[in-house]
């Protein structure tokens, strides 16, 4: 049996209205799943919940075998690398940071000690930089980065605290179709890899890669399916999910979906 590392029982949010409804799904040791959801579907909310950053009206959170109320949730957030790609622009502190300074940062902000990297902190952010193919960025200002680089330095500042889990919060936002491909590849490399578990939250049925074999599908704040993205990705299942009628194509291992007229 493989080790939980979310384990969520009927969770439930409230506030003025319900944002999740009776959510249950579990994540274990060694899989990567995409989160697909429409505007408003509740993954950020769901994201938070798992952070701790929202409180849970009713149910049981348990992340990486701790229970969410029983456990210091700001130790537990150390093992979770959330990378928003929606600040790409707010890193204010770091606009003027070159390359390995951002990726350095990640360590420093997970334990907040020292001002001065060591040497093997140094030698680890340059080979994550490497990792993720931006080495080459190592001395140039964030400020001054594309954003397809900049979503690649906010990966690996995540990476430099070397999280159990990776939340990728809509990682292609604002990409063009290359950096896009060039984003993805970098991810798909990352999770072949498997040091650390990945959710992948998106919009777009295109950017779940084979290396993610579990699909979350939410929808109102529900959860409306999970488990093998093969079953859940086809054309019957997301014209229910969209309530629209969608043609979805697999081709070279990438998933299509067409609106039908
Ligand atoms: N703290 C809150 N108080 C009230 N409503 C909230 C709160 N947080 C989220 N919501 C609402 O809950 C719903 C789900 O929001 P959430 O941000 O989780 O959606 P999402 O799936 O991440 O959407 P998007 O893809 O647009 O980012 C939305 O209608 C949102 O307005």
């Amino acid at each position: 049996m493989k080790t939980m590392l979310i384990d969520i029982e009927n969770l439930t949010l409230k506030r003025d209205k319900y944002i999740l409804k009776d959510v249950n799904w579990q994540v274990r040791a060694g899989e990567h799943w995409a989160m697909l959801g429409m505007n408003g579907a509740g993954k950020t909310a769901l994201l938070n919940v798992i952070c701790g950053y929202e409180f849970p009206t009713k149910g049981t959170v348990r992340v990486l075998g701790e229970e969410f109320g029983r456990y210091p949730w700001q130790e537990l957030r150390k093992k979770i690398g959330w990378v928003s790609f929606s600040f790409t622009e707010k890193m204010h502190d770091q606009l003027q940071n070159i390359g390995l300074e951002v990726v350095l940062s990640g360590k420093f902000a997970s334990i907040g000690l020292h001002n001065y990297p060591t040497d093997e902190e140094m030698a680890r952010a340059k080979e994550i930089m490497r990792d993720l193919g931006v080495g080459y960025l190592e001395k140039q200002p964030y400020v001054h980065m594309s954003q397809g680089e900049k979503q690649r330095m906010l990966i690996g500042r995540a990476l430099m605290a070397d999280p159990e889990i990776l939340l990728l919060d809509e990682p292609c936002n604002g990409l063009d179709f290359f950096a896009k491909a060039q984003l993805l590849h970098t991810v798909e490399q990352l999770a072949e890899r498997r040091e650390t578990t990945i959710i992948y939250v998106t919009h777009q049925v295109d950017e779940i890669l084979p290396v993610f074999e579990q699909t979350l599908l939410i929808r109102d704040g529900e959860v409306f399916d999970a488990g093998k993205t093969a079953k859940l990705l086809t054309s019957e299942k997301l014209s229910e999910f969209c309530r629209a009628p969608i043609q979805v194509q697999h081709k070279n291992s990438r998933y299509l979906l067409e609106i039908e007229e």
